[in-house]
């Protein structure tokens, strides 16, 4: 029932949660710590883009990276979930990206400021399909990996998230109520890299899903 209702989430316009650094490989990569804590931070409802539309890189920026994610979407909302019960306030998942300006965030990080300029601008959240919470029976240990112009650039698992779902699920709710329809972007694996003008950007989650995005400028 819930499932079919959230179908459409990204039409429902509700909270894009993110959690950075969720895998210590991409931490590495970018020379940050592993957290102790989830990071957080948000997109806004304008960032959805579904297949058929491009990203549009900012006319601000020169380097917008790719991110692959699993991405988790609420069904029953909550304050304060348990772990225990997280799982009961999954509708489904998609497969997202989380089109980050790379070059923006350092000026942002070495000046101490929100990352709302690298992270939240306008089709910066492609998503696939919606996915039934059915069709991934464990969330923890399933493959996510993305090609650019064909060429493998991510290919992790989410078996290497720092924090686990329902831990993030708990966490999460204990600061902002999580709402049906709301999504959480679960983190990055290693290799995200910039992307050009006319990229082709084909990612999936095992045999489930699979997308594909061109990539523009604005
Ligand atoms: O910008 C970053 O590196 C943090 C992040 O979103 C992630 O780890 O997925
Ligand atoms: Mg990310």
């Amino acid at each position: 029932m819930t499932s079919r209702n959230v179908s459409r989430f990204w039409e429902w316009g509700k909270k894009i949660i993110c959690v950075g650094r969720n895998y210590a490989d991409h931490a590495k990569e970018l020379n940050n710590v592993v957290p102790t804590e989830p990071v957080l931070f948000l997109k806004t409802p304008s960032a959805y883009l579904t297949e058929g539309s491009p990203i549009l890189i900012p006319k601000y920026s020169n380097s917008v990276h790719h991110e692959i994610e699993l991405g988790v979407v609420i069904g029953k909302g909550g304050t304060a979930i348990l772990q225990s019960s997280a799982m009961q306030h999954v509708a489904g998942y998609a497969l997202c990206l989380d089109m980050t300006a790379r070059d923006v965030q350092d000026d942002c990080k070495s000046k101490g400021l929100p990352w709302t300029l690298a992270k939240a601008f306008n089709t910066s959240c492609p998503v696939s399909e919606f996915i039934p919470k059915e069709r991934i029976p464990d969330p923890g240990n399933v493959k996510i990996w993305l090609k650019v112009n064909g060429q493998m650039r991510q290919n992790g698992c989410t078996s290497q998230m720092i924090f686990s779902i329902p831990f993030l699920i708990s966490y999460i709710s204990e600061i902002i109520t999580l709402e049906e329809g709301d999504l959480i972007l679960t983190g990055t694996p290693k290799g995200v890299s910039a992307v050009q003008v006319h990229d082709e950007l084909h990612a999936g989650i095992d045999d489930v899903v699979s997308m594909t995005f061109k990539v523009g400028r604005l």
